[in-house]
């Protein structure tokens, strides 16, 4: 890269403070990053635990990045990657499995994988539409006419993102991949891109070892989790006859979830929709946290009068519910169900969750249940940080520290079960509520969601509850230029005849940023400062990202989004009032951030 210095002589007058700033900058510019047509920076298509690009052409401003090549070369990097891992005594036959969602670059990327692999001499098990979970279940799998386990898997998804982008998921027996490992790939992946200088596929082929097979995994996968359900109902054969179940799939990889899930285990499941694989997902996008899928499949339940709805996002490793009567089961509340679930098995225990999960969810987990539903011992509720692979993180540590714990979740849908090796499964979520009615039913056949809804009756909800998404412009004055070096020239009253007209005091204060984290960092130690100087707000005793304020009987968190340059700020109040009257409080500390967009609370304040 060329190094450019440019120097700036910035003058800024500020009349009103008298005062006088001159500033001399030096800016590091990267004006030639090398040519961009053989160049690909690798490490931009990280997100961090995943891989994500671009895949499909088209869309104006988002250039194809994970093009056949690039997902090519990352395939060999992961199993050099995996080679290491397995402290093999130099090198041995791999044996890697991979799926896909319902996108319609799945194929291509499918492709470039195995190729990818089976040029680095390793078999590929290509199991077709997959669910994440199914994936990493096939380093587990003890099946030899199956070839199970796989030494590794890879699933090609974007999960909910747009048609246009793909990405990739790795695992191994013990779990997804971490950013570490993710970072040592693409890095990997950048000196075997460059090696094969660029395109050199045929080449490749030529030299192709490893076999190709196709096994129909999601099979096998599926049929643990009817065993699962027969056995939480006695082995019972057919435990939910007569229970009307209705899935929506949004067009993504769950659609297998009836017919060889539910049906098997007896339910009926007339007015499911969605179920048919379609990568331009033309119904909605498949995700529980979004409103309108969650209204489709309200709809779905009341229309066909059924007993419960379930729906998955694209690649199944999240999930959500509706009850008989329409009501929603995402979010807090089926963090609530699934505590009580597992707190009925595992008495006492910690349920680590993510940071915008509710007050009402701390007092249901450590004190309803016992008051409710009478169990003997409450829970604990370890509220942490946002990002499924930072909440599962932290169980799998608790545990290790001596600080059971048998739950991680996010409200986004993502949970996974100590007894289901730590694995964010949708599916898996479902079938916990499944084993809870087929239990049930033993007992009185005609129950229904009635059993799931009555779990969560204690959960205290606020009515108003936002999550204003706050983007911090990067290309605002105050961030531009990237690794800024600052030099001020502090000039004294009347010295010099080119300042003789200001007989002012010279202020040294500049602000500058490196990046939006930094920007976002003062955003939050601002408003963090300001605060504490209102007697209606209080901070939160225990916090582990960004801000978080009690006040008005409601509370709100701005934090710094996982992987946008942008600040979500989530409010939860009793009234639409009170929840103005936190947002103020933050727009009050926050409005002089000129990088900062306000426009988003602003609107929702003058509602
Ligand atoms: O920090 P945010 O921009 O709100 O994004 C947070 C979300 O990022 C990804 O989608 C992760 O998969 C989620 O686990 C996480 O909750």
């Amino acid at each position: 890269m060329i190094i450019e210095s440019i120097l700036f002589l910035n003058v800024c007058i500020n009349k009103s403070e008298k005062s006088l700033t001159i500033t001399f900058i030096a800016a590091t510019q990267g004006s030639s990053i090398v040519s961009s047509s053989a160049k690909v920076d690798f490490l931009k298509l990280q997100n961090g635990s995943d891989i994500r690009g671009v895949a499909v052409g088209g869309v104006e401003g988002e250039p194809v990045n994970l093009t056949e090549p690039v997902t090519e070369a990352i395939a060999s990097a992961f199993a050099a990657w995996l080679l290491n891992k397995k402290k093999a005594d130099g090198w041995r036959r791999l044996r890697i499995s991979v799926g896909h969602d319902s996108r319609i670059s799945a194929h291509k990327l499918q492709d470039a994988v195995t190729l990818g692999i089976t040029t680095a001499g390793h078999d590929v098990l290509q199991f077709g539409l997959a669910s994440t979970p199914a994936m990493f279940n096939s380093t587990l799998t003890e099946d030899e006419i199956n070839h199970c386990p796989v030494d590794g898997a890879i699933m090609i998804t974007a999960s909910h993102l747009p048609y246009n982008r793909n990405g990739l998921k790795f695992f191994t027996s013990a779990g997804g991949l971490n950013k570490a490992d993710i970072k040592d790939i693409l890095e990997r992946a950048s000196g075997i891109y460059e090696d094969s200088s660029h395109g050199g596929t045929q080449e490749l082929e030529q030299a192709s070892k490893g076999e190709v097979s196709n096994v129909d995994y999601m099979s096998i996968y599926a049929s643990d989790l009817v065993k699962a359900v027969r056995k939480s109902a006695g082995n019972k054969e057919k435990p939910l006859e007569g229970l009307h179940i209705v899935v929506d799939a949004g067009n993504g990889a769950g659609g297998f979830f009836v017919d060889k899930v539910l049906k098997p285990l007896g339910a009926i499941t007339t007015g499911s929709q969605f179920l048919e694989p379609d990568g331009m997902f033309p119904n909605h996008i498949p995700n529980p946290e979004d409103k309108t899928a969650m209204k489709a499949i309200t709809q779905a339940v009341v229309d066909n009068k059924a007993d419960l709805g379930i729906i998955f996002d694209t690649d199944v490793d999240r999930s959500a519910a509706v009850d008989s009567s329409g009501r929603e089961l995402n979010r807090n509340r089926l963090i609530a169900l699934m505590s009580a679930i597992v707190l009925e098995e595992h008495p006492g225990t910690t349920i680590v969750t993510d940071s915008v999960t509710s007050d009402g969810l701390t007092t249901f987990i450590e004190n309803k249940l016992v008051a409710h539903l009478f169990y003997d011992k409450g829970g604990k509720h370890h509220r942490f940080k946002r990002g499924y692979k930072n909440v599962i993180d932290e169980a799998i540590h608790l545990n290790t520290i001596g600080k059971e714990s048998h739950l991680a979740m996010e409200t986004s849908g993502h949970g996974a079960l100590k007894e289901n090796h730590w694995l964010d499964d949708g599916a898996y979520l479902m079938v916990k509520l499944l084993n809870k009615l087929a239990a049930a039913r033993i007992l009185n056949p005609n129950v229904g969601s009635k059993v799931l809804t009555d779990l969560v009756e204690g959960l205290e909800e606020a009515s108003v509850t936002v999550e204003i998404r706050l983007k911090i412009d990067q290309n605002h004055a105050d961030l531009k230029g990237g690794g800024l070096y600052v030099f001020v020239l502090s000039v004294q009253k009347n010295r010099g005849a080119l300042f003789r007209k200001f007989s002012y005091n010279f202020v040294d204060v500049i602000s500058l940023y490196r990046s939006f984290r930094d920007y976002g960092e003062a955003v939050l130690k601002h408003l963090e400062n300001a605060i504490s100087k209102d007697e209606h707000l209080c901070k939160a005793p225990k916090n582990y990202e960004g801000v978080r304020v009690s006040g008005y009987g409601g509370w709100f968190l701005l934090r710094l989004s996982l992987h946008d340059p942008v600040l979500p700020l989530n409010i939860e109040a009793p009234s639409k009032d009170d929840a103005i009257k936190l947002g103020l409080a933050v727009l009050t500390a926050v409005s002089e951030f000129p990088a900062l967009d306000i426009t988003a609370l602003n609107k929702f304040l003058q509602q």
